[in-house]
């Protein structure tokens, strides 16, 4: 059974303004008990309104350390950069930029070890692409299946994309998971229609990484979904 949880709005801007303040509700929660707090947010162009308004909140900045689900193995001052989109849209925050070594293989292994100490995060946001990929997960690349294990170890992983740039950076689903709160930010029409067929557990999406975030993730899934 899917634990996921469908959160509808009538507008984009509706729904970046609930999940602003449900990711601000994790942190505070979080740092009622720490020094310090963690959050993964998505790349891509879907969460640029969320950024903005997340930018705005009222939150002891210098405690929260955030990172890419997923990095782009670009140049690091690259436009096509995760970490460097994160760090423009909130630049009071810390950013970790997953390209931390001089090789893709050796920077998801720093990556994941750097992250080791951050767990578990106060909350995971990813975001969804139209093929059904999370992070940087995509669907038929040649680690997809171990890395989708539930039960592997938290790590980091190179990962294949269709399109430019291909060699990517992402998290494991068990890093993915790793946390106390877990959302997936999702806009329009087509892309909602996959979550439905998803939910309905319809075979033809049952390769999918989205699929398996949905379905095999051991704590609920809240997604937070507008046209
Ligand atoms: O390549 C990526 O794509 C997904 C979805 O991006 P979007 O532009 O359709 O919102 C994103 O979640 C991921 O972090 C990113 O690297």
């Amino acid at each position: 059974m899917s634990q996921a949880q469908l959160h509808t709005f009538a507008s984009q801007q509706a729904c970046n303004q609930a999940l602003t303040e449900q990711l601000a509700s994790c942190l505070k929660q979080a740092l009622a008990t720490q020094q310090q707090a963690s959050l993964l947010l998505p790349g891509g162009s879907t969460p640029e309104g969320l950024l903005q308004r997340f930018n705005q909140q009222d939150l002891p900045w210098s405690q929260l350390i955030i990172s890419p689900t997923d990095e782009r193995w670009v140049a690091a001052a690259s436009q096509h950069s995760n970490a460097q989109m994160l760090a423009a849209a909130l630049p009071q925050a810390r950013i970790i930029d997953p390209r931390l070594a001089d090789t893709a293989e050796a920077a998801a292994t720093a990556w994941a070890a750097s992250m080791q100490q951050y767990l578990p995060l106060a909350a995971t946001l990813l975001g969804m692409g139209g093929d059904g990929h999370i992070a940087s997960l995509f669907p038929g690349m040649p680690n997809l299946m171990s890395a989708l294990q539930p039960n592997a170890a938290p790590a980091a992983l190179v990962g294949l994309a269709p399109d430019q740039p291909k060699v990517r950076l992402s998290l494991n689903l068990p890093m993915l998971c790793a946390t106390q709160w877990l959302g997936i930010l999702i806009f329009g029409e087509s892309k909602r229609q996959m979550i439905d067929r998803v939910l309905a557990n319809d075979p033809t999406t049952q390769a999918l990484p989205i699929y398996h975030l949905l379905w095999h993730a051991q704590l609920p899934v809240h997604i937070y979904w507008a046209p």
